[in-house]
């Protein structure tokens, strides 16, 4: 193998995935969310898959869907289809799910802290410890931890006006970081909505 990591850039790309499956749902998602276009082949499609703008086609279909896609994804649980997509799709960027080494693109364990995207890939040997591993760094530095130093910079400008005393702000800082519902919204990026409830609780101080 000479794989080396890249970033590619896939908007407005052709993606066509063989399979609606697990890992076919997974790969439409993530391409979608990047603004590919991304037609479908096999029996069903989500709703959700749906609305972001995913196309289902029939599996008689794969060889048009060949030809209009530059990138194919193989994950399909049937291996002769997969094959035959393979042979077809010379030429064009092939991830493989099923058999990573016969494609010549990769997908990894990848998630934002901040702005900063880190990808993991462990070569193949292990996708579930790439996820493992992603869980760990995600639980040592999240995208949560960056919300909650801009919900701490907001909270410390509102705490200085209301709170004479530093030792007084000091604690009421870490009350709202220990805070059951700042840390369920920030769990879900809702930044604004953890802004307005902290306003609340400093209010009523
Ligand atoms: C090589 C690679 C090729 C590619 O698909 O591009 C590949 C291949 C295969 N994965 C298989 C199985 C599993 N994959 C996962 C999970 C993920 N797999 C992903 C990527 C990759 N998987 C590529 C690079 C991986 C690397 O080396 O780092 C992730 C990171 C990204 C994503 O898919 O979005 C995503 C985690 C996302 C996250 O959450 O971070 C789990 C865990 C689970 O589902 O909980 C299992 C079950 C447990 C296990 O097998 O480990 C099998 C079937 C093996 C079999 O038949 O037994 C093959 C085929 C084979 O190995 O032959
Ligand atoms: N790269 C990765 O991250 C992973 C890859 N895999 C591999 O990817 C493939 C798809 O995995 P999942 O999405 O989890 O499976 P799944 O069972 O959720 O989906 C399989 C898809 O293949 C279609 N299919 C067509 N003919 C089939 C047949 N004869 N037998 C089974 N399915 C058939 C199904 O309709 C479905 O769309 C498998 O070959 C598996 O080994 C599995 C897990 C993770």
């Amino acid at each position: 193998m000479g794989l080396t990591s890249v970033f590619l850039e896939v908007k407005d790309k052709n993606v066509f995935i063989l399979g609606t499956g697990e890992v076919a749902t997974r790969r439409a998602n993530r391409f979608l969310d990047k603004g590919s276009n991304v037609i479908l082949a096999g029996d069903f499609i989500s709703e959700e898959l749906l609305d972001k703008g995913a196309i289902l086609e029939d599996l008689s279909n794969v060889d048009k869907l060949v030809k209009w896609c530059d990138i194919v994804i193989l994950a399909s649980g049937d291996k002769d289809l997969s094959d035959y997509v393979s042979k077809i799709s010379e030429g064009k960027l092939v991830n493989r799910a099923d058999c990573p080494d016969e494609g010549n693109l990769v997908i990894p364990s990848s998630f934002f802290i901040g702005d900063v995207e880190i990808s993991l890939f462990t070569g193949g040997k292990s996708p579930l410890m790439a996820k493992e591993l992603r869980k760990k760094i995600q639980s040592t530095i999240s995208s949560k931890d960056i919300l909650e130093i801009q919900l701490q910079d907001y909270c410390r400008n509102l705490l200085k006006n209301k709170i004479p005393n530093q030792k007084d702000r000091k604690n009421k800082l870490y009350d709202i970081l220990k805070d059951d519902k700042v840390n369920m919204l920030l769990e879900e990026s809702k930044l604004d909505e953890a802004k307005v409830y902290v306003e609340g609780l400093i209010e009523n101080i």
